[in-house]
């Protein structure tokens, strides 16, 4: 470990709301050879992990997956930061000084910020750095995962300006009225954006676990993995997740996967933030996930997806988010070369 200490960031924010890309961008600058990085998506095939190995960043990388950190009594998360801070420095980086947790975007703050009570030995600074999605700003305040995020927060950060650029003026007063206390970080440029979201800790920060605990932590959420076959026309792909759009209507909060399609060499990154997909794009990362995707929507009923048409050619595996001690599940730790 660093002689002057470390800064443990939490990266939290709702589904699809721009925390990968905010990683990326803080990972691509100059100044990011000292940071190592875990992920936690709570499905069971972590995709944020590829997406910043593509990007060519060699920090150190662990993934949690199979559920979020929140939902999770076990120590996997104290473990694996213990991991990084004592493991040997790769060759040609300086000492470690900043940790970033990236939770997944169902992740409430709080049983996160208890398992890191846990590492008092290492004298982290924690802080908790929250997205605010310009394109949807208050929109996503009917979940209480999202009004615990930003209510923990210390620092709330404006993303997606290029997307909504008249939601930038307003942006300061809507996230002082979300936290008051949070420092509100709002610039159209993305560097100078991921650079001050990660500015250095002067010292640690009191820790705001104000959401109460849930008797379900996600009680309106439910998490879908999809397996496609091995391969599939790319129009059956593009007609099944029009539909499931058309479906689930403004229910559907997250689709994320990689599909292998016939007319494309390499696996397709298809996703969307709502019913608002982007383009699919070849993923260029070396060894990708088998083929699937994670669709994650509130207040629906299973056939409702699984009659999506063309239903026969997709198997379904079904998870509540927050199974519970009905169905123990582990969260899977890994490290991503
Ligand atoms: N144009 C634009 N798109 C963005 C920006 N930030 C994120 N996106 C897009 O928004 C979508 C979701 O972004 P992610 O960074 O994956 O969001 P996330 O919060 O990590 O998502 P989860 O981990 O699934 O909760 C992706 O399609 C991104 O490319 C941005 O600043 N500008």
């Amino acid at each position: 470990m660093s002689a002057g200490g470390l800064d443990f960031f939490v990266l939290t924010g709702f589904l699809g709301s721009g925390k990968t890309s905010l990683l990326r961008d803080v990972l691509s600058a100059d100044t990011a050879s000292d940071t190592a990085v875990i992920v936690n998506e709570a499905g069971e095939v972590g995709l944020d992990g590829v997406l910043l190995r593509e990007s060519g960043d060699d920090v150190p990388l662990a993934m949690l997956s199979n559920g979020c950190v929140c939902c999770q009594a076990g120590s996997d998360l104290a473990f694996t930061i213990d991991r990084l801070i004592m493991a040997p420095r790769p060759d040609g980086l300086p000492p470690l000084r900043r940790i970033i947790l990236e939770t997944s975007g169902l992740s409430m703050p709080g049983p996160v910020l208890r398992q890191l009570a846990t590492l008092a030995e290492h004298h982290l600074r924690v802080a908790v750095i929250a997205t605010y999605d310009l394109t949807r700003g208050l929109a996503v305040a009917t979940f209480e995962e999202a009004v615990a995020q930003w209510a923990a927060a210390h620092r709330i950060v404006a993303t997606k300006a290029d997307l909504a650029p008249q939601a930038l003026t307003e942006a300061p007063v809507a996230i002082a009225q979300l936290n008051p206390v949070a420092e509100g970080i709002v610039n159209a440029d993305r560097a100078a954006l991921a650079s001050a979201a990660f500015a250095p800790l002067a010292a640690s920060l009191p820790l705001r676990d104000v959401a109460p605990d849930l008797a379900a932590a996600h009680p309106r959420l439910a998490l879908c993995l999809v397996r496609p076959p091995a391969e599939i026309a790319y129009a059956d792909l593009a007609s099944w997740l029009d539909n499931v759009a058309g479906a689930l209507g403004e229910r559907l909060l997250r689709i994320k996967g990689l599909v292998k399609v016939h007319e494309a060499p390499g696996p397709l990154l298809v996703e969307s933030v709502g019913t608002m997909f982007s383009p699919p794009r070849q993923l260029s990362a070396a060894n990708p996930p088998a083929p699937f995707i994670v669709v994650i929507a509130r207040d629906i009923v299973r056939a409702e997806l699984e009659q999506v048409p063309p239903s026969d050619l997709f198997a379904f595996s079904w998870r509540d988010p927050d199974s519970g001690a009905a169905q123990p599940r582990g969260i899977r730790a890994e490290w991503v070369t």
